[in-house]
């Protein structure tokens, strides 16, 4: 990840790249970063929502998954994602990672 090549082959070095290009860069990456940085806060606000749903779980024992749940949530990202112009395939893969980690974590509270 950080330790590609700073200069392709036959490309331009970071150093040589006009002064215009480099503010722009650095224009985008901030918004880039004020992004993630939102991402990892509603990340972070989603996991919270998802452990008191796996203590709710644990207490009247339910299973940790609910693949019905998994369809729906699936088939309105996919549409979501779609009208965003954001690839579809994309979205459910990424939401697939976070129930996955999810419900690794409503395993480990129900083996508490
Ligand atoms: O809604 C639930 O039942 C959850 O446990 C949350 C959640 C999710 O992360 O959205 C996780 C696991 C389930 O299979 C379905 C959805």
């Amino acid at each position: 990840m950080t330790d590609q090549p700073q200069t392709p082959p036959g490309g331009n070095s970071v150093d040589e790249v006009d002064q215009e290009v480099q503010a722009e860069l650095t224009r985008l990456r901030q918004s880039i970063d004020n992004i993630d940085a939102a991402v990892v806060h509603m990340l972070a606000e989603r996991f919270k929502a998802t452990q008191q749903v796996g203590r709710l779980k644990a207490r009247h024992k339910l299973p940790p998954a609910d693949p019905g749940r998994e369809r729906q949530q699936i088939e309105r990202l996919r549409g979501l994602a779609s009208e965003a112009h954001l690839d579809p395939v994309f979205a459910e893969k990424f939401l697939n990672f976070i129930i996955a980690e999810v419900i690794r974590h409503h395993e480990a509270i129900a083996r508490s």
